[in-house]
Parts: structure tokens; C-alpha cells; sequence
């Protein structure tokens, strides 16, 4: 395979933007919207320039690259922080049990509740890979990439890491979610929301939803039904997430009712389980099967490879050192298959 993960540059807006029209809406960190992804580059350019291990408000934007073709496959991202310019909202759900003792019955009733717990996490997002290239191992790649980026600048990201994952949206591309909370206040359908939070970010959404917790008892049936599942299409990444040690504890996005996942950063595998280590030769045969990552922000880059760990370090075969361009003595981070 001639697959390397890498940095992205400002020169990757077009292959980013003919992915984010694949995506088919309703995600929300790849919108096909030039201005959005160009400001996306830019940040995770800016977040590049800085080379120090304070925590900021960044973004790293990551792709998958066919090095045979030069060709663009896919997509990922990282913010370090969320939450910091404008307040991350989620519901939460939260239980409140009554009991009346002249009716001898004790009734718990089930709310979503608008929170800011989440404020401050890092989150993993925007993974998307070309439809030609599913199902082979590179989404794999692509999603566990970050974790060996995350665990190779770890002071640049918080104790907490989360993901959103997309809701239920129905046959007419209507959200049940939506049409029982947001579309009551807003007077917008959810399509018409949904391309407005692509252009503009889901700050409006914040700004105009219900404050008081809202009774799921009190929800259509439909709306009930969704709150907490993923969208179809969503079901590799969530698995995914899961083997990594997320999960889902009542978080659920205020937009569309889709589950957000957690998991305390250096629980996640494949930060805890990274190694880091100089390479010690580049000609290894036969190896265990691993991602193996090297080079510091814009020069981050990850392949699959062979490794062989040892007391003084890494041996790695030839292709993989080429892909990263390394040679011996040189760091690299990785983590088994
Ligand atoms: C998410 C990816 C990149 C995943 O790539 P692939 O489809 O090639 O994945 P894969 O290697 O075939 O499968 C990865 C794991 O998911 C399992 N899997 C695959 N399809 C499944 C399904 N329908 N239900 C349950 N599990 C499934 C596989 O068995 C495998 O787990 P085992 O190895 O254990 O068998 C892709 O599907 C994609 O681009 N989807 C469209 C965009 C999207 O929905 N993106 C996620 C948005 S949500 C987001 O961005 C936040 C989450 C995040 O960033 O991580």
C-alpha cells in the first residue's frame, strides 16, 4: 500500500471540498463550502507555525494521501480544545425521581438538560474517506492516525476527548430530533438549519435553543426513538470509536439528537499503547503489522508498516521508511494493528 497520512496544506481546499460534497449534509465538520474549509486550512496552518507545548485553541486538519497517484482519499481532524471562543452546549440526559406518598407511587422521569461539561475537551472529528476506498483498512488509518498525533504532541491536547457522531435524519432528510425541539423555535427546517450550520457553525443553535431542561416524556415518539443513535453511515466510525475505549455516556448533540462519545485521553488504546522510539534499522523483513508516525505538526506523517520493537529501539521495513521519509536514528511513535 502507498497510503500515507500527513498534515494538511493550504493547497488541499479543492480535493477537501469535493469530499465534503460526498458527504450528502449534516456534518457539520466537513460543510462544502469553500470559505469553511478554507478557514479550516488556515487554522490548522496557524496551529502548525506555533512549535510549543501550551494548549491552545487549534485545529489539525490530517489527509490521507494515495502516494502512487498523488491523489487526495480522505480526511480527518483534531481540535485540541472546544469551546473556548463560543460555549460547547450538549444535552445531557438526567433522571429526577418523585414520589408522592398520597398516591403511594414513585415516578422517574427522564430530561435533557443544557450543558457545558463537555467545554475544554479535545475532540476527533471530520473523518471521512473517499467511498471507492472503504472497507480496506485505511478508515483504520485514518482515524487512529490522530490518536498517534495526539500522543506525539500530548501537551497540546486536553485530559478529555470526545466525539460526535451524526444523527438519525428520516426518508424526507428531516431530523425527528429536530422537528421536536430546535424546529420548534427556530421556524427553519432542519435542511435549511443544517446548511446554515454548515456556513455559518452551530453557534445560532446555542443562541436560540430552549434554556430550561426538556421532558423526554413530552417528545414525540419518533423524537424519543432517536435521541442517542448514530446514523446509519455512522455506525463504522462509532464502532470504531468503541474499540479505542469511548463511549456513550448520555451526551447527546443539541442539533440532531446524535450520541457524543468520550473517553478520558491517555485511556484512549491507541494513545496509551503508542511507543516512541529512534529507528534502528530500515530493512526490516518481517515484522508485526503497525501504524508508524514520525515528524512534528506540518511534518507529521503515518503508514502502515512492519515494526520490530527492541531495547534500543525501532526496526521498521523499507517501504514504511520511505513513505515517512526516515532514516536510522530517527524518532518515530507507533502503535501494533
Ligand atoms: C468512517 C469511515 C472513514 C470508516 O472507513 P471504512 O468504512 O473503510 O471502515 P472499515 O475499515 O470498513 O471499518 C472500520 C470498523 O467499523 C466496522 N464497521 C464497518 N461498517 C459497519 C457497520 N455498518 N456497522 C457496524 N460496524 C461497522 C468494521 O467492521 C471495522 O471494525 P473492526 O475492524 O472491529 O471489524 C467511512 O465509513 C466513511 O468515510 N464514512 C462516511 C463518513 C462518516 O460517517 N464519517 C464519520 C463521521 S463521525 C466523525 O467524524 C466523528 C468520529 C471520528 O472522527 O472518529
Amino acid at each position: 500500500m502507498s497510503f500515507l497520512i500527513r498534515t494538511a496544506r493550504l493547497s488541499d481546499l479543492q480535493p477537501l471540498y469535493e469530499m465534503a460534497k460526498l458527504t450528502g449534509g449534516g456534518f457539520t465538520n466537513l460543510p462544502p463550502d469553500r470559505a469553511s474549509l478554507t478557514a479550516k486550512l488556515e487554522r490548522s496552518a496557524a496551529a502548525c507555525d506555533r512549535d510549543d507545548d501550551q494548549l491552545g485553541d487549534d485545529l489539525f486538519v490530517l489527509m490521507l494521501e494515495n502516494t502512487k497517484t498523488g491523489e487526495v482519499r480522505g480526511t480527518g481532524q483534531i481540535f485540541s480544545a472546544i469551546g473556548q471562543k463560543w460555549p460547547f452546549y450538549s444535552y445531557r440526559i438526567t433522571t429526577v425521581t418523585q414520589h408522592s406518598k398520597e398516591l403511594e407511587r414513585t415516578v422517574t422521569a427522564e430530561l435533557l438538560s443544557l450543558v457545558n461539561d463537555l467545554g475544554g475537551a479535545s475532540e476527533v472529528g471530520g473523518l471521512f474517506l473517499h467511498p471507492n476506498e472503504r472497507a480496506g483498512g485505511l478508515g483504520m488509518l485514518l482515524a487512529r492516525s490522530r490518536y498517534l498525533f495526539i500522543a506525539a504532541h500530548r501537551a497540546r491536547f486536553g485530559d478529555k476527548l470526545l466525539a460526535e457522531l451524526r444523527g438519525i435524519i428520516d426518508e424526507r432528510g428531516g431530523s425527528p430530533f429536530w422537528d421536536a425541539i430546535g424546529g420548534k423555535f427556530f421556524h427553519m427546517g432542519f435542511q435549511e438549519a443544517d446548511e446554515f450550520n454548515a456556513v455559518h457553525g452551530n453557534q445560532f443553535i446555542a443562541d436560540l435553543m430552549p434554556k430550561h431542561p426538556v421532558y423526554l416524556a413530552m417528545l414525540s415518539e419518533q423524537a424519543r426513538q432517536v435521541i442517542g443513535l448514530p446514523h446509519p453511515s455512522g455506525r463504522a466510525a462509532m464502532r470504531m470509536l468503541e474499540s479505542e475505549g469511548f463511549s456513550y455516556e448520555g451526551y447527546v448533540d443539541i442539533f440532531d439528537g446524535g450520541p457524543t462519545m468520550t473517553a478520558r485521553t491517555d485511556s484512549v488504546a491507541s494513545i496509551r499503547d503508542a511507543k516512541s522510539a529512534p529507528v534502528t534499522s530500515c530493512e526490516l523483513d518481517k515484522g508485526e503489522k503497525a501504524l508508524i508516525a514520525t515528524g512534528r505538526l506540518a511534518d507529521f506523517r503515518c503508514c502502515y508498516g512492519a515494526r520490530e520493537v527492541t531495547a534500543d529501539g525501532m526496526a521498521i521495513d523499507a517501504r514504511a521508511a520511505d513513505l515517512l521519509h526516515v532514516s536510522e536514528g530517527d524518532l518515530v511513535w507507533s502503535i501494533g494493528r
